[in-house]
């Protein structure tokens, strides 16, 4: 791997500019009824700008020609480079996937939704979440696993994010399902946390974390936010000990997954475990949950390999990942854009999740990448 940068300067905080940025850019989209309908009502000057500071990182860049500058440069404007991909992806992935942001497990007669909220339920049991606790979901995405967990464990769950829209459609979706109770989301920066030493009963992060410039930094806020005897989990995507960053087709597939999922920096295995321990964590099961050999890949979806639906129903949700389903809607994107009824910058966007699931596939195919390494970690007593 490039080597990872040793100390990581943390993004300048400014969160009046952001809550503005938002406002401008995405109005009352977050009460909209689903991603496509959001979509349709941005301001394209504000989208224009989110586009620029966003692609300007991967833009010509090739991983034959990548340097270590490049990647210095991402990881430096981490904060606003994954604020940016949140600002231009969300109402993508609703469409497209949900409202739950991360990949799962799936098992013979399951159903796509019933999968997605088993690996939620998974990561809970793990971590011991229950009735009252107090838990921190770290990159809440909209709120998906959340609301999840909440009702399955009777738990309070504060979400933290970075990006003032997804908070929005958090908040939104929270008070339509009679969860608010149970539910808040918080404005921040999961690398300077804002929250006092010890609050939290329990943490967890599903496939939020690998966009941090550097695992330590995030893991150690986590660590200091956790009561003593608190426990941790993670979903985290790393590279596997096959990855060898001398070899260009390697490389590419990595920069296919980074540019397409808004991540500045991802590393692999071993140094995802090197931070748990170095942070302070007694560290109590880690496992790549993508080796048990299931009898289908975790990422079937995206390949849009439909012979291992599980349920009819199923076919209209992941109809829309198929290749050919991608080429006709990104066009159509395209379209709407040259007509002025889709924001400038859409059908690009569109375009590098697409790069970036097939960076997903071929990395998971080669047995390179895995997005679920189960990490649970114990803050120890004393
Ligand atoms: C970015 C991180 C850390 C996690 C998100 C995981 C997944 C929810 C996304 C990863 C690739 C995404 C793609 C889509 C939805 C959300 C993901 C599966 C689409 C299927 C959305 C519809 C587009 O037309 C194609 C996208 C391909 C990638």
């Amino acid at each position: 791997m490039p080597s990872a940068p040793q100390v990581v300067a943390l993004e300048k905080e400014d969160h009046q500019r952001d809550a503005e940025f938002k406002k401008v850019m995405h109005g009352d989209s977050a009460k909209a009824a689903g991603g496509v309908a959001a979509l349709l009502k941005k301001n394209t000057e504000a989208q224009q700008i989110a586009v620029d500071e966003y692609f300007k990182h991967f833009d010509n860049k090739t991983a034959e020609g990548e340097t270590q500058a490049d990647r210095e440069a991402r990881t430096k404007e981490y904060a606003t480079l994954t604020r940016h991909y949140y600002n231009l992806a969300t109402d993508i992935y609703e469409y497209g996937w949900g409202q739950c942001f991360h990949f799962c497990r799936f098992s013979p007669g399951e159903p796509f939704y019933q999968a997605i909220a088993r690996h939620e339920h998974y990561l809970a049991s793990q971590i011991g979440i229950k009735k009252g606790m107090k838990v921190l979901d770290v990159g809440c995405g909209v709120g998906g696993p959340a609301r999840e967990i909440a009702k399955f464990t009777d738990a309070h769950i504060t979400g933290l994010n970075n990006n003032d829209y997804q908070i929005d459609r958090a908040t939104h979706y929270a008070v339509r399902d009679g969860l608010s109770g149970q539910l808040k989301f918080v404005k921040g920066d999961f690398m300077q946390m804002s929250f006092p030493d010890n609050s939290f009963d329990a943490v967890y992060a599903i496939e939020a974390t690998v966009h941090a410039p550097k695992l330590e930094g995030v893991y150690g806020e986590i660590y200091r936010v956790l009561k003593p005897g608190g426990v941790f989990g993670v979903y985290e995507w790393l590279m596997t000990d096959n990855y060898d960053n001398d070899n260009v087709e390697h490389r590419d597939i990595r920069l296919a997954i980074e540019v397409g999922n808004g991540i500045s920096n991802m590393v692999p295995i071993s140094e995802g475990l090197a931070a748990m321990k170095n942070v302070g964590f007694e560290l109590l099961h880690h496992e790549d949950l993508a080796d048990r050999n299931d009898p289908m890949p975790w990422y079937w979806p995206i390949a849009g390999e439909l012979g291992y639906m599980q349920s009819y129903l199923d076919f209209f949700t992941v109809v829309r990942m198929t290749h050919t389903a991608r080429r006709i809607l990104h066009g159509f994107a395209g379209v709407l854009e040259t007509v002025g009824l889709a924001p400038k910058g859409t059908k690009k966007t569109a375009d590098a999740l697409a790069r970036g699931a097939d960076g997903l596939v071929a990395g998971a195919k080669k047995n390179l990448f895995t997005p679920m390494y189960l990490m649970v970690g114990k803050k120890p007593l004393n």
